[in-house]
C-alpha cells in the first residue's frame, strides 16, 4: 500500500520542479556565449578605474582593445600600464562623450565594434537644494546621453554583417544607485535608473540583429573616482552606501566581463547585488533559467529584507538630522 506521505512528499517537489521546467522552456532571450578573443572591444572612459581594469583584463584576454576618454594624457598612460602589465598595445581616442560628432569620428577610425562596453561616468553626490543645476544637467549629459551619443554611433557598424562575426554586446555600467535611490544622488540616480530604461527598451530592438545587452551594477568600487567623490560626499551618502560593501577595480571589470560573456542582462558584482537585483527584476529579461526561478522562489522575502533596509536607512536619516540641527 502506497504511504500518503510519500505522495505528498512527491507532489511537494513535482511543483518546484514543474516550475523550474516551465522557465527553462520560456525564459527568452535564450542566453549565448559572447566571445571576447580575436573581438573588438570598445571601452569608454577606459583611462582610469573599471574602466581601465575592463581594458586591460580583455586585452589579456586577446581581444583588440580601443579606449576613449577626454585627456589624451591619462589615455596614453593607460595604454602605457596595459602594454606593462598584458604586452598588448590598445588603440586609444580622446573625445567627450557629449560631443557626438567628435564619438562618430572616434567610432569610424576605430573600426567595427562587436563588444561596446559604455562606462564613461561622473558622480558629483550633494544634497539637490545645495546642488547647482549645471552639476545635475553634467552627470545626466555624460551619464546618459553620452551613452546615447555613443550607442547611436556605434550600431549601425555593429549590425553589419552580424551573422558573420558572431553575437555582440552593449554593456552599460550603471550603479547600485541604479537599481535604488540613495541620499544625496537625485541626479546621478537619475542618470544611472536612465540606463535601465534605454537598456531595457534597447534590447527589444536589436535582439534580431544577435546584438546583447548587458546592465552592470556595481557598488562602492576603489578608483581615482571614488577618491575625488569621497572629498565632497555627504556624510549620510557615505553611511546608506555603506549598506553594500567596497570592492576593487578589477573584481568589478571580472564580474562584469563574466557577464558580458555569458549575455546576462542584469549583472549584480557582489552578494548585496545578488538581493539588490533580486528585489528589482521588475520586467527585464532573465536569461538564465535557474535565476529566474530564485527570483520567482525568493522575490517575497527579499522584499520584506528590503523594507528593513529602507527602516535602518531611515533611522540613520532621522538621527544624523537630529544630531546636526542647531
Ligand atoms: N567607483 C565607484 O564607486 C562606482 C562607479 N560606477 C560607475 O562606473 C563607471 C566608472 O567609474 P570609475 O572607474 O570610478 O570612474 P573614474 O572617474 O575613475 O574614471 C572615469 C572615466 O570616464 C572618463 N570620462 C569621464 N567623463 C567623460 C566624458 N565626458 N567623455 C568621455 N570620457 C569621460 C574618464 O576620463 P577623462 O576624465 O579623461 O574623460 C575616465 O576614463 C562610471 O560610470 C561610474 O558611474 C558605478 C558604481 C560605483
Ligand atoms: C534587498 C536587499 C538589498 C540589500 C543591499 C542594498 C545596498 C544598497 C547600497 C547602495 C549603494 C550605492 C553605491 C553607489 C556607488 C556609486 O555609484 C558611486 N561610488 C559613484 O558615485
Amino acid at each position: 500500500m502506497a504511504d500518503p506521505n510519500l505522495a505528498y512528499l512527491a507532489l511537494l517537489l513535482l511543483l518546484p520542479l514543474s516550475i523550474l521546467f516551465f522557465l527553462y522552456l520560456i525564459v527568452r532571450p535564450r542566453p549565448v556565449r559572447i566571445p571576447i578573443k580575436n573581438r573588438h572591444v570598445f571601452i569608454t572612459g577606459g583611462s582610469s578605474g573599471i574602466g581601465l581594469a575592463l581594458a586591460q583584463q580583455a586585452a589579456s584576454e586577446g581581444a583588440r582593445v580601443s579606449i576613449l576618454a577626454r585627456s589624451l594624457d591619462k589615455l596614453e598612460d593607460a595604454k602605457q600600464a596595459i602594454r606593462l602589465a598584458t604586452g598588448v598595445d590598445v588603440a586609444v581616442f580622446a573625445a567627450d562623450v557629449r560631443d557626438y560628432d567628435a564619438v562618430t569620428k572616434a567610432v569610424e577610425e576605430a573600426g567595427p565594434i562587436d563588444v561596446l562596453i559604455v562606462n564613461q561616468g561622473v558622480f558629483v553626490p550633494q544634497e539637490l537644494e545645495r546642488q547647482g543645476l549645471d552639476e545635475v544637467k553634467f552627470m545626466v549629459d555624460v551619464n546618459l546621453i553620452g551613452a546615447f551619443n555613443m550607442i547611436k554611433a556605434a550600431l549601425p557598424a555593429m549590425k553589419l554583417n552580424r551573422s558573420d562575426r558572431g553575437p555582440a554586446s552593449i554593456a552599460l555600467m550603471s550603479s547600485q544607485a541604479g537599481q535604488v535611490g540613495i541620499y544625496g544622488y537625485t541626479a546621478y540616480s537619475a542618470s544611472k535608473f536612465g540606463l535601465r530604461g534605454l537598456a531595457e527598451a534597447l534590447q527589444q530592438e536589436v535582439i534580431a540583429d544577435d546584438i546583447h545587452v548587458s546592465l552592470i551594477f556595481p557598488p562602492d568600487t576603489d578608483t581615482p573616482g571614488l577618491v575625488e567623490e569621497n572629498k565632497r560626499r555627504p556624510q549620510l551618502t557615505a553611511i546608506i552606501a555603506a549598506s553594500s560593501g567596497a570592492m576593487k577595480a578589477d573584481e568589478v571589470a571580472m564580474k562584469a566581463l563574466s557577464g558580458i560573456k555569458s549575455s546576462s542582462f542584469i549583472v549584480p558584482c557582489n552578494f548585496d547585488g545578488l538581493l539588490l537585483s533580486i528585489a528589482t527584476a521588475g520586467l527585464s529579461p532573465q536569461r538564465s533559467f535557474l535565476m529566474a526561478f530564485v527570483e520567482v522562489v525568493a522575490t517575497g522575502i527579499i522584499r520584506f529584507v528590503a523594507l528593513c533596509y529602507q527602516w535602518n536607512w531611515c533611522r540613520s536619516i532621522e538621527k544624523w538630522t537630529l544630531k546636526n540641527r542647531t
